[in-house]
């Protein structure tokens, strides 16, 4: 299995991405319409954030519309379904409502209008070539679906390894996406991989400037199944990369809640499924 890089600059782009998401759940665009040095420097501020102490005055709360909002520390983190150790990561979550410090707020909403823009065209593709597999009430609407107040923008820090850290634990255990796509600018640092066919994990193509994007569990359920939702992790850095920070920023674009995504499940009834399953 290989995930194909598809140029957004040619004119092959419609096709070789909807084909590599149909084939492997993944995609990395190359030349995407998302400021590549906007991301440098959102990486490097953010990298500075989680160094410093100012974070604990962010602590995420829950929202009105159910998102959890501001830094998650390591200690609270996640673990993945199926796994028994925390991941070792920190990471705060940005939605519309999410009080930002000043010096972080400008480049994430300039990011969060580019890559909701970039969802938007990527969903009206998936329509176009993937609609037959779609409910009838999603056809031709599934970019129109996207809600930016249930799509997120996850900030990771993956510490550098100290040599501490509990036997087994690893950046980001193998899980699966929930939402319908994932917009995920390459990082700096190496380590995601995804699991294919045959159950080999690969590392995902791609240099700085990419952006990865893959479906999630919420459009493989509204798709029947065409569009897969790939099992993907994050592997503690090589020696010669361990002492070093990785940061990584996907956007988890989800739909209206209320959206009817198959026979047995709107999108509501699919998150809260799912996020009971995380919080076992
Ligand atoms: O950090 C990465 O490269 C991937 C993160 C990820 O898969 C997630 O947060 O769901
Ligand atoms: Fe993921």
């Amino acid at each position: 299995m290989t995930v194909a890089v598809v140029d957004m600059f040619s004119a092959e782009a419609e096709m070789a991405f909807v084909e590599t998401l149909r084939r492997t759940g993944f995609a990395v665009l190359r030349n995407p319409p998302l400021d590549a040095a906007r991301m440098e420097k959102m990486a490097r501020d953010w990298r500075d954030f989680f160094l410093g102490e100012d974070k604990w005055n962010y602590l995420a709360e829950e929202t009105p519309s159910g998102n959890t909002s501001g830094f998650i520390p390591p200690d609270v983190s996640e673990t993945a379904v199926g796994h028994d150790r925390k991941d070792l990561k920190e990471f705060f979550h940005i939605v519309p409502e999410t009080i930002l410090p000043a010096r972080l707020a400008d480049d994430a909403a300039a990011h969060l209008d580019e890559a909701r823009k970039l969802g938007k065209l990527l969903l009206g593709w998936l329509d176009i070539h993937c609609g037959n597999a779609l409910p009838a009430d999603l056809r031709g609407q599934l970019a129109e679906s996207l809600s930016p107040s249930d799509s997120l923008l996850r900030i990771l820090h993956y510490p550098p390894l100290t040599g501490d850290e509990q036997p087994g634990a690893v950046r980001a255990a193998a899980h699966e996406d929930i939402n319908l796509i994932t917009l995920l600018p390459v990082s700096a640092e190496p380590g995601l991989q995804v699991m294919a066919r045959d159950g080999q994990w690969m590392d995902v193509p791609g240099r700085p400037g990419d952006v990865i994007v893959n479906s999630g569990d919420m459009l493989q359920e509204a798709s029947s199944r065409q569009l897969p939702s790939t099992s993907h992790r994050v592997i503690n850095p090589p020696d010669a990369h361990s002492n070093l920070s990785r940061i990584s920023m996907p956007y988890f674009i989800a739909p209206d809640l209320d959206i009817r995504l198959s026979k047995h499940h709107t999108a509501g009834s699919y998150l809260k499924e799912r996020l009971d399953l995380l919080a076992r």
